[in-house]
């Protein structure tokens, strides 16, 4: 076998592969999610359902992948491991739609406005993070280029406007990806706003609503990245260099929600994809966000201060695997609109995947601006449960002290590398270096991190007991230990599903 420093970079000199396709996709965003879902699939359709689509890659900030991308030509490898029907599958796919990667902060700027000008260009996909649809109120119609991902498209869609002439069969879809709530919604209310700042005209106005199709859509793929702790058996199986492997699931389903002629222009069914176009995907959202990515970041804190460092390991263990399954069945689906039976197949489902045991999906990977995604993904479910059952939901209560105690930045004496946004690092810094370690230190604490408002948009101190429970685990965690406690709440007996 071939060292790996022997071994060829990939790239299509060195690899025989399809002809570049006609670039019918604009895609803002190089992330390994867009490149192991949204071009997976895309790749797919065009491989299976004869799709004859390329996707051209606009890096929305400064700083990305793009020179990478290029240097492979475009290509890369996606690695999908996990069960399927009970069987244990790995599948490698040379991803082969990526036509180019563009960076308009750059010498590409030209390229990348040219890219208005494409009559063929069709569809637009976009993952940003959450942070990424958001208005700048500085950008500019002439900036090059604008900050904000909106600001970017509306400038490029104004372009294409002007082009050709308002011409209505020139409008695009527009899918975006990112895992805010109504995205396609949230975009177009945005570039809406852009039209009116840069007063771009009624005309465009109209063409803008009627010749473009804004989508809503869910995605869901556990997508743990770029594989760096085995790097080089990955590349010695493989049999090329690649810079851009990207891990993740089997497991995919894109929720869009639009026209049911979509699925004339976007043939996945002929490609044997889990992709939904429906009319209404807001019961998707809500049992993904809050089952799967709510029992993320529930375990989260908990199975790292227990000395846990993935999902796999939190959900194999007897006491925080048994802590997070009855979290789920008992203070989440109970809150939820849609059937118990249905959404108990829904968990059993997610909790397969978080057993995945080919793919290590490390906890700090999730742990990253962790306040934000508990108010989103646990918060409802908190509220949900108090209403109905005029009680606290104990295990999600925990899961918020044990949130509180990751802030303090220690496991076992070793820092913890918290990420979140500057002014929640600068709040819990100051809190816990105040803290005195007694239990009305903890109140203090507690109750100050519960009363920010413009953190969970209410004072949840006005919750009754919720204050009073919260101090007094992250008073037991901080003296007793996360194990300790947790096993003692749990009685360490707690059964599994
Ligand atoms: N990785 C997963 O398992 C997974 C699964 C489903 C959804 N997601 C969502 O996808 C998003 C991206 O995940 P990823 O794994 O591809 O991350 P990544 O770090 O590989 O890529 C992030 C991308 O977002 C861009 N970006 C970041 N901040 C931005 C901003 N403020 N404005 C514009 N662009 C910005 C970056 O330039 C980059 O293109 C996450 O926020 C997550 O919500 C991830
Ligand atoms: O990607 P994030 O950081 O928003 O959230 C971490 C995980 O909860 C998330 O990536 C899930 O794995 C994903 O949403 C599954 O589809």
């Amino acid at each position: 076998m071939k060292q790996v420093d022997e071994l060829d970079q990939l790239n299509r000199k060195s690899f025989i592969v399809t002809e570049p396709y006609p670039e019918r996709v604009l895609q803002f965003g190089e992330g390994n999610f867009l490149r192991a879902f949204v071009d997976w699939q895309f790749d797919k359709m065009n491989k299976l359902a004869d799709w004859n689509t390329g996707v051209v890659i606009v890096q929305p900030q400064a700083g990305g992948l793009v020179e990478k991308l290029n240097e492979q030509d475009g290509l890369y490898t996606v690695i999908l491991e996990g069960m399927k029907d009970g069987q244990a599958v790995k599948e490698h796919t040379l991803v082969e739609c990526v036509t180019r990667g563009l960076n308009p902060y750059g010498s590409d700027w030209s390229e990348y406005e040219a890219l208005s000008q494409k009559p063929e260009l069709r569809f637009v996909v976009s993952n940003t993070t959450e942070a990424g649809i958001a208005y700048g109120p500085e950008d500019r119609l002439e900036d090059r280029p604008q900050k904000s991902f909106p600001g970017k498209l509306a400038a490029l869609l104004y372009k294409r406007f002007q082009f050709f002439n308002g011409d209505p069969g020139k409008g695009l879809v527009i899918i975006p990806c990112e895992l805010i709530d109504r995205n396609g919604d949230a975009l177009k209310e945005i570039v809406l706003k852009y039209a009116d700042q840069w007063k771009l005209g009624a005309e465009f106005t109209s063409w803008l609503e009627e010749a473009n199709t804004f989508c809503n859509s869910l995605v869901d793929r556990i997508v743990p990245g770029y594989p760096k702790d085995r790097i080089t058996e990955i590349q010695a199986e493989l049999g090329y260099r690649d810079s851009l492997v990207v891990v993740g699931e089997q497991y995919h389903l894109w929720v869009i929600e639009g026209p049911q002629w979509l699925k004339e222009e976007l043939p996945a069914h002929l490609a044997g994809l889990n992709v939904l176009i429906v009319d209404d995907m807001a019961p998707y959202r809500t049992r993904k966000v809050r089952i799967l990515n709510g029992a993320h970041t529930a375990l989260t804190p908990v199975a790292y201060l227990y000395g846990l460092d993935t999902v796999g390991q939190a959900v194999e263990h007897d006491v925080v695997g048994a802590f997070i399954q009855s979290l789920i069945r008992e203070e989440v689906i109970p809150t939820l609109d849609s059937p118990a039976a249905e959404l108990n197949v829904y968990a059993d489902d997610v909790i397969e995947r978080f057993h995945n045991p080919y793919v290590s999906h490390y906890v700090m990977s999730i742990a990253l601006n962790s306040i934000s995604k508990f108010k989103t993904r646990n918060l409802p479910s908190l509220l949900q449960y108090v209403e109905q059952h005029k009680a606290l939901p104990v295990k999600t209560v925990f899961s918020l002290a044990s949130l509180f105690v990751f802030y303090r930045g220690k496991r076992d004496g070793d820092p913890i590398a918290l990420a979140d946004e500057a002014e929640v690092l600068t709040a819990f810094g100051e809190l816990w270096s105040g803290y005195d370690g007694t239990l009305a230190g903890a109140k203090q604490l507690t109750a100050q991190i519960l009363g920010k408002q413009t953190w969970w948009e209410q004072d949840l101190n006005q919750i009754a007991g919720l204050a009073e429970q919260t101090a007094q685990h992250v008073y037991e965690i901080t003296s007793r230990g996360m194990k300790e406690t947790l096993d003692s709440l749990t009685g360490n007996s707690v059964p599994r599903a």
